[in-house]
């Protein structure tokens, strides 16, 4: 494919940019327009059956507060046609093998595909060969449904309560963000813990408040050679034989959840208790395959199949919907337009709901990972912009720490908002959700039409010198997403895929691989020569004064 800035449609867009998109004010195009939020918001509706409550949920994305006209939406739609995305969409669920730097597929869509629609990799059925998707699902199915029940017993015939999962990055991140955004699902009997840190800190307090006679835990790695998730397991194996004298057995106590069945065995998990995937699923698309086994044992695996459902419902959508009806297409080509036309540097997601907590750091992983790219598909530095920096915090608290900038920083930052219109819990006559609400609508209106000079100055006793300081620019772009409902696992599950399918779009547009992370290496490999060196004698050999420096301080200091 074409670099994007070669692309027709690219330059038409900055000619776009510069006649219209510019000067776009987005309060006088809502009062020009009365039909603006009606043309330019999408809905997706769940089925009935996964939904979280009796009828289909719908999902509304209301574009209409971001920095476009139709004539925006015609050209971006463009851009993507040129780009290809559509065509590569279709490779992906086609099983071809797009992540072209390390040769595999990427096919995360086939691990939800609950409808059991044909999927194969080089000819090979991945729903129903043997050990595929569908053997894994049923094997997580009957083991979480043993634990929950207690049926599956610890060495000392206890039922195993407190659940350890240990893994780093998509191995963590999916499995903490779901388990918390879903913890009205969640057994009440059960305590889960993230180990992910190398940190020593990390495992040793979720160790100290464990009794290894109801401790399962589980040990997620994808390679199982991450050197953070082999050593919190070795050191939670170490742990548990000695707190059981020697007594405890492993095999009712470990599972791994990996694609390394060698690794698995050699650790000392037997290979009848590992969930295994294939390396078309890319780490932080695992949160769908066996890493998602303690999602699974926390909201039961009922729970886990809508969370499933959900998302492949949002992946039907991106499959078959037309790209200016698209939702996750029309997301990714929104950040494209803001990214490169108006030089936005980053993405805001604020989530109105305090169980989507995590939900920002698991998409930075998706996002940044993704598309932290700068060489695009033949080998040249992209001449333009990529990735956004992803941040956000959950609302109405950041709007009490960081939403200063956000409102009269000097930097454009798109935003996303999500409000769910039904709280699990409605406490005080739904007054809190009531008032979430009232924030969630506040903050886009504020955002866009802002407070003029003028209007400082009706507002009266504001002294003249203080006015520049109370005015708000506005005219900042915001997406809405309305839940429809409340978010069960359904409605995350499509929420997901909905910023999955939106980091893809931007991907395909800007011609990198979003599917490989060859910048996280360098850090891991000159750690371990590092590591060497602390044991050894002096400061190391081969650093810069700083690195050297600070080596050698360490030491003195730490004792080493
Ligand atoms: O699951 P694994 O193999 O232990 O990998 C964990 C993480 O390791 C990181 O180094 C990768 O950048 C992530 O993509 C990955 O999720």
């Amino acid at each position: 494919m074409a670099p994007a800035s070669s692309l027709s449609a690219w330059s038409d867009l900055h000619s776009h940019h510069e006649s219209v998109g510019k000067n776009i004010v987005l309060k006088d195009a809502f009062k020009n327009d009365p039909k603006r939020f009606d043309k330019f918001t999408r809905k997706i509706t769940l089925p009935a059956d996964i939904s979280s409550g009796s009828n289909g949920t719908d999902i509304i994305f209301d574009f209409s507060k971001n920095l476009i006209t139709e004539e925006t939406l015609d050209k971006l739609v463009k851009l993507a046609e040129e780009a290809g995305v559509e065509k590569k969409r279709d490779a992906m669920f086609a099983g071809e093998k797009i992540n072209f730097t390390e040769g595999r597929a990427v096919y995360h869509a086939a691990l939800r595909n609950v409808s059991n629609q044909a999927m194969k990799v080089d000819g090979v059925d991945v729903m129903n060969a043997k050990g595929g998707v569908n053997d894994v699902l049923e094997h997580m199915r009957v083991f979480s449904e043993q634990v929950r029940s207690g049926e599956w017993k610890g060495y000392t015939g206890k039922k195993l309560t407190t659940i350890i999962n240990v893994g780093i990055g998509g191995s963590d991140l999916g499995p903490v963000m779901v388990t918390e955004a879903l913890k009205h699902y969640g057994a009440k009997d059960m305590t889960l813990h993230f180990v992910s840190n190398i940190d020593g800190t990390h495992i040793a307090e979720a160790l100290a408040n464990s009794d290894p006679e109801t401790t399962l835990f589980l040990i997620a790695s994808k390679t199982f050679t991450t050197a953070e998730t082999t050593t919190n397991a070795n050191t939670a194996k170490s742990w548990f034989l000695e707190k059981t004298g020697g007594k405890g057995d492993i095999a009712k106590h470990f599972v791994a959840l990996s694609t390394n069945e060698s690794e698995v065995t050699k650790f000392g998990i037997d290979a009848a208790n590992m969930f295994g995937f294939e390396s078309w699923v890319g780490g932080r698309y695992s949160v769908w395959s066996a890493i998602g086994l303690s999602v699974a044992l926390y909201v039961g695996f009922d729970n886990f199949h809508k969370f499933l459902a959900g998302a492949h419902a949002m992946d039907q959508h991106f499959q078959q919907a037309p790209l200016r009806e698209n939702i996750p297409a029309i997301g990714g080509l929104l950040s494209v337009w803001y990214s490169n036309f108006y030089g936005a540097q980053t993405h805001l997601v604020a989530p109105f709901d305090q169980y989507l907590h995590r939900f920002p750091a698991y998409l930075q992983q998706l996002s940044m990972e993704s598309n932290g790219k700068t060489i695009t598909s033949d080998g040249s530095p992209a001449k333009y912009t990529t990735g956004p920096i992803l941040f956000g915090e959950p609302c109405t608290n950041a709007q009490h720490s960081f939403f200063q900038l956000v409102h009269q920083g000097t930097k454009l930052i798109p935003s996303d908002f999500i409000l769910a219109a039904k709280s699990h819990n409605p406490v005080s006559d739904n007054l809190h959700q009531k008032m979430l609400a009232s924030n969630y609508l506040a903050q886009a209106e504020a955002l866009m039409v802002g407070k003029t000079a003028e209007e400082v100055r009706a507002e009266g006793n504001v002294p003249e010198e203080l006015v520049p300081h109370k005015v708000f620019m506005g005219n900042r772009p915001t997406t809405s997403i309305l839940v429809g409902g409340a978010i069960g696992p359904a409605e995350l599950g499509a929420l997901i895929v909905y910023y999955e399918h939106l980091t893809f779009t931007e991907g395909a547009v800007w011609d990198i691989n979003s599917f490989d992370q060859w910048g996280v290496e360098l850090g891991k490999v000159l750690a371990k020569k590092i590591l060497k060196e602390i044991d050894e004698e002096g400061a190391g050999s081969g650093h810069d004064s700083s690195t050297g420096g600070l080596l050698g301080a360490f030491k003195a200091y730490g004792g080493f």
